[in-house]
Formats: structure tokens, C-alpha cells, sequence
């Protein structure tokens, strides 16, 4: 059974996914109201308000995803759930037009003077002068960000036969022709735009995107919109823009904190306001509840996610086919760092007769996680795996080759660890699953299963017998056996496999054997 907390206001219809599902309880509180039953939760769904810091993650050892119904991961600390292998996904599409939709009745609004004169009559005057506004049409709208919102905004200024400017890095010249607007520097769009709105995420890079000094270039009696994120345009310099006439007004809809009560820009005529509504409509809500539902269900029940911020996407149907060499990269991982034993400075796999559409980055991140599995206290996994490594000072390498000694596929793995080299190689064979195929340049055939015993001994006449009679002796089941040597005589090896782990005391009696010069019990 797995515990999803939905810690912010997410419409209840669209949870349906999570509600029939027999494997998940649903609990529906925030983060405090839940206090020591974090310890407990697998999943999280939140929407803004709810902030998920590293201190909250430490809080929830059993947290698995981390769900944001809606698009901007700002409150979310990413990169402590990467660090702690929690997957990360949001809705990216479910509120788009929306918030597009919202964007616009702001622009409308602030035309058009609507709040003020609203309040005005509501307040019983009919002042008809005070509030001339000013025509859309035949206006420069500026666009900063031209993603999902930024091109439904363009689409919609079209139709209100306005010149749409574009400034984002990310945007191609070819898509601003097919789009008919102009894609422009920063500099050209704030001296053009009679409106200004910005559409992209808060980054560093997009805080005080707007500010003083670029707003000085705009033109006299520009309006501005944020429908975006609190930050972007720099609150005092638009503040003070305001009280200087140079900015004739403002929508906002996003504030640096929220709520914004004590913000000064709240005092003033000029500017228009709402409280952080551009995805709050039924149809957004009931998309995204839905969406992040289904990827919470999907990704506790062992399948992969589409909309991950720190996990590739993967359709189901690729992760159905990579699955099989999944299992294997993992428990070559953790059979080999169980083998080595030693510090480990670099992993390098080389794979060969692998389809071109597997993603061999995701198999190489299963791989380092099944690898260091055992060495860290934490949860390891394809979040975290290359961070897991890079923090040990370990180098990952990745090849493809034309070698797959004589099978339909091959994925070795070399391991660099101080003072010697382990390598191992394994395939998937249709009817038989994963097998290891060769270890230290052994050729051996076994399946990376359950508990084995890898014994490396003299190839001589004797020592399988003996192995064979200290496991009778304490009356142990060999489930399989397999052997394997370079040349007659020399160093061979031995791998048998049980149906239960082995005890310490049967470990001892063959180590002090005759004739093996090395043994080690491996738990898969
Ligand atoms: N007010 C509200 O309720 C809502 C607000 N949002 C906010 O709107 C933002 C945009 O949403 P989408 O369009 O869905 O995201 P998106 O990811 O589709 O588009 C963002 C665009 O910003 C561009 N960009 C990134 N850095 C830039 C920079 N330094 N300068 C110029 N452009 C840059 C990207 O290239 C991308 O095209 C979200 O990040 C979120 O913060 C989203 C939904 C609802
Ligand atoms: O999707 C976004 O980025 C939003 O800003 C919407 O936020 P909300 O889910 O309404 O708190």
C-alpha cells in the first residue's frame, strides 16, 4: 500500500486515477496538519503554496515523487530531490490556455481601465472621462518567453490585430515566421512595445528580468503584465516607473511573496491585480489534478513518468521493450560493486547490439544505481545515480560498440577501482532473460538472480567435490552450478546458486578449503 498526501487544494475529480487504485491510501491535508505522518508518505501532489525544501524531504524518508499540478517548479526544491532520488514531475500543458486566457482579460482590463472603473460605479459615481483607455488593436505587444502561454498569448493578439514582438534565446527565427511575429533582442522588444507581458519560468537568470534600467528604454505610457511568477519584473522599479508616469499601469497576477499584503504596489490606481489565478479555472484544475494523478500512479507501480523535470521521459512502450536490459545493467551493477569491494574510480560500460531508440544514459544511470545500492545509506536510484557518483569522486563512461561476442547483445561493464580492474559482461537472451556471460575474462553463463557464491579456485580434480560436500554437510541445496576457466589447470572460477542465504559459519568452512583462493557470498 502506498501514501499519497495531496497537500494543496487539487479538485478532488481529477484525483479519480489515485482514488480507484487498491494499492494507495489518499490523505488530504497540508504538510503540518500531517506532522509524523510524513514519515510514512510515498507521494506528495502539491500546487504553489505548499513549499517542498530540503528540510521537508529529510522530513519524508519514504517519499518516492513529488507532483506539482500545475507548471512553474519554483517551490519546489529540485535539487535536493534529485539528491534524495525523489522523481519530480508537473503538469506542463493542463493550464496553458488559462493562464494564456487569464493573461489576456488582464490586458484587456488594464486597457481598458475595467477594476478601477468597476469599483468606481460600484462606489455610485459615473465618471465616463476619468476612464479613457486605449485600443489593443494596431498595438506592439512584447512577449518575453514564448513557450506553451507566451505562443497561445501571440495566437490570441493576432486576432486582435496587434504586432506581437518575441524575446526568448530558445526561440527559432523559422517559428517566428510561421508564426508571424518578430523575434527581437531584449533591447528592441522594450523599446517597441506599447504592452509588455512575460511568460517564462523565475531562474536566476529571469529574476529582474525587468528592471529599472531596461524599463528606462520603454516606451512613455507602456503598460506592463506578469502572469508568470512574482520577481520577474523588479517590484520597486516598477513601483517607482508607476509613480514617475513612465509606465502608465500594470497587471499582476504574481507577487515576489504571496500573498502580497504588505506590497506597496497594491497602493497604487495604476495597477490591476488578482491573486495568483491564471491556472484557476475548472477545466485547468480537473487537467492537471488528472495528469500528476496518473503519473503518481504510474511511477509507484514501476512505470516510467512522461513529465519529469529530473527523469528522462520514456513512453511505456520503450520502457516495456528497455526493461529486460534494465534488470540487467542493475544487477551487473550490484553484483560488481559487491565483487570489487574496493574504492571505486570509474565505471565504464560499453553496449553493443542495443536498439538505437533505448536510451542508453537511463540503462547506464540504472546501472550506477545498482551499483552503489549497497554503499549508500540513502535511497539510490535513476534520479540521483550520476550525483550519487560524482559526490564519490567516481567517472562514468559510456560507449557503443559492434562487439557482441556472438550474441544478439552485449553490455560490459569495466570497473577501475584502486589497484585493479573487474570487468563483467552480460545480455539479454530472448527465452532465457539476463545472463552473465563472462567475469574477469571468464566465460561463465548465469542468471543474476537471488543468492549466489562466487568461488575462484584452482582448476584441479577435487574441489568441487569438497565445495559440494561442506554445503551437504550442512544441508544446503545447490539450485545451480556453473563453471568456468581460462585454460586446464590454471585459475577457474565457480558460481552456484541457492534457494536462501548462506550462514557465516558454512562461509568460514570454505574459505579455509583447500585450493580456493577466493570467495565471496552475493545477495541479489
Ligand atoms: N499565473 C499562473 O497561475 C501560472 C503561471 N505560470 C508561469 O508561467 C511560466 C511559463 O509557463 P509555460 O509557458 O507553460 O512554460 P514553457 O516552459 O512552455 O515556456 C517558458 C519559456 O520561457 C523561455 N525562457 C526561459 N528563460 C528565458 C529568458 N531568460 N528569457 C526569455 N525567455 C526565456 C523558454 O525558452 C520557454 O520558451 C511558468 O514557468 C510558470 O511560472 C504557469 C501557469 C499558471
Ligand atoms: O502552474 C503554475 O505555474 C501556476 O502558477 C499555477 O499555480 P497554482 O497551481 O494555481 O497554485
Amino acid at each position: 500500500m502506498f501514501r499519497v498526501l495531496v497537500a494543496d487544494a487539487i479538485k478532488p475529480e481529477g484525483l479519480g486515477p489515485l482514488l480507484d487504485a487498491p494499492n494507495i491510501e489518499l490523505l488530504q491535508k497540508t504538510v503540518s496538519e500531517a506532522g509524523d505522518e510524513l514519515k510514512s508518505i510515498d507521494a506528495l501532489l502539491v500546487r504553489s503554496e505548499t513549499k517542498v525544501t530540503d528540510e521537508l524531504l529529510n522530513a519524508m524518508p519514504n517519499i518516492k515523487i513529488v507532483a506539482r499540478a500545475g507548471v512553474g517548479i519554483d517551490n519546489i526544491d529540485v535539487h535536493s530531490a534529485t539528491k534524495h532520488g525523489v522523481v519530480v514531475v508537473n503538469a506542463p500543458d493542463g493550464n496553458t490556455i488559462s493562464t494564456a486566457e487569464h493573461t489576456f482579460a488582464m490586458m484587456a482590463s488594464l486597457a481598458r481601465n475595467i477594476p478601477q472603473a468597476h469599483s468606481s460605479l460600484k462606489q455610485k459615481e459615473w465618471k465616463r472621462t476619468q476612464f479613457i483607455g486605449t485600443e489593443l488593436y494596431g498595438k506592439n505587444l512584447g512577449i518575453i518567453g514564448m513557450g506553451r502561454i507566451g505562443g497561445e498569448i501571440a495566437k490570441r493578439a493576432k486576432a486582435f490585430g496587434m504586432d506581437v514582438y518575441v524575446y526568448d534565446p530558445f526561440f527559432s527565427a523559422e517559428r517566428a515566421k510561421q508564426l508571424n511575429v518578430k523575434a527581437v533582442p531584449l533591447e528592441e522588444l522594450m523599446k517597441s512595445a506599447d504592452f509588455i507581458t512575460v511568460h517564462t519560468p523565475l531562474t536566476p537568470e529571469t529574476k529582474g528580468l525587468i528592471n529599472e534600467t531596461n524599463i528606462k528604454k520603454c516606451k512613455k505610457g507602456v503598460y506592463l503584465l506578469n502572469c508568470a511568477r512574482g520577481g520577474i519584473i523588479d517590484e520597486d522599479a516598477l513601483y517607482q516607473a508607476i509613480l514617475e508616469k513612465h509606465v502608465a499601469g500594470a497587471a499582476l497576477d504574481v507577487f515576489t511573496e504571496e500573498p502580497p499584503f504588505g506590497n506597496k504596489l497594491l497602493e497604487l490606481d495604476e495597477i490591476i491585480i488578482t491573486p495568483h489565478l491564471g491556472a484557476s479555472t475548472k477545466e485547468a484544475q480537473l487537467n492537471v489534478a488528472t495528469q500528476v494523478a496518473q503519473e503518481v500512479l504510474q511511477y509507484l507501480n514501476g512505470n516510467p513518468v512522461s513529465n519529469s523535470i529530473n527523469l528522462p521521459a520514456i513512453s511505456k512502450e520503450v520502457f516495456n521493450k528497455i526493461q529486460p536490459y534494465y534488470l540487467l545493467v542493475k544487477q551487473m551493477g550490484n553484483l560488481s560493486s559487491q565483487l570489487t569491494k574496493r574504492a571505486v574510480l570509474e565505471l565504464s560500460v560499453t553496449y553493443a547490439g542495443i536498439p538505437d531508440d533505448f536510451d542508453k544514459n537511463l540503462l547506464t544511470k540504472a546501472l550506477v544505481s545498482g551499483f552503489f545500492k549497497r554503499m549508500v545509506d540513502s535511497p539510490v536510484n535513476e534520479v540521483n545515480a550520476l550525483l550519487v557518483a560524482k559526490e564519490r569522486g567516481v567517472t562514468i563512461g559510456e560507449k557503443v560498440s559492434e562487439n557482441t561476442y556472438g550474441y544478439a547483445n552485449a553490455i560490459s561493464l569495466t570497473v577501475k577501482a584502486e589497484n585493479r580492474i573487474f570487468e563483467i559482461r552480460g545480455a539479454y537472451i530472448d527465452q532465457y532473460g539476463p545472463r552473465i556471460l563472462s567475469l574477469n575474462g571468464f566465460n561463465i553463463d548465469f542468471q543474476p538472480e537471488g543468492n549466489l557464491l562466487y568461488i575462484q579456485h584452482t582448476d584441479k580434480p577435487g574441489v568441487i567435490g569438497r565445495v559440494g560436500k561442506v554445503l551437504g554437510d550442512h544441508d544446503v541445496n545447490i539450485a545451480t552450478m556453473q563453471v568456468g576457466r581460462k585454460e586446464a589447470g590454471g585459475e577457474a572460477i565457480m558460481i552456484l546458486t541457492f534457494d536462501k542465504p548462506l550462514t557465516e559459519g558454512i562461509i568460514t568452512t570454505l574459505e579455509s578449503s583447500e585450493d580456493i583462493s577466493f570467495l565471496h557470498h552475493i545477495i541479489l
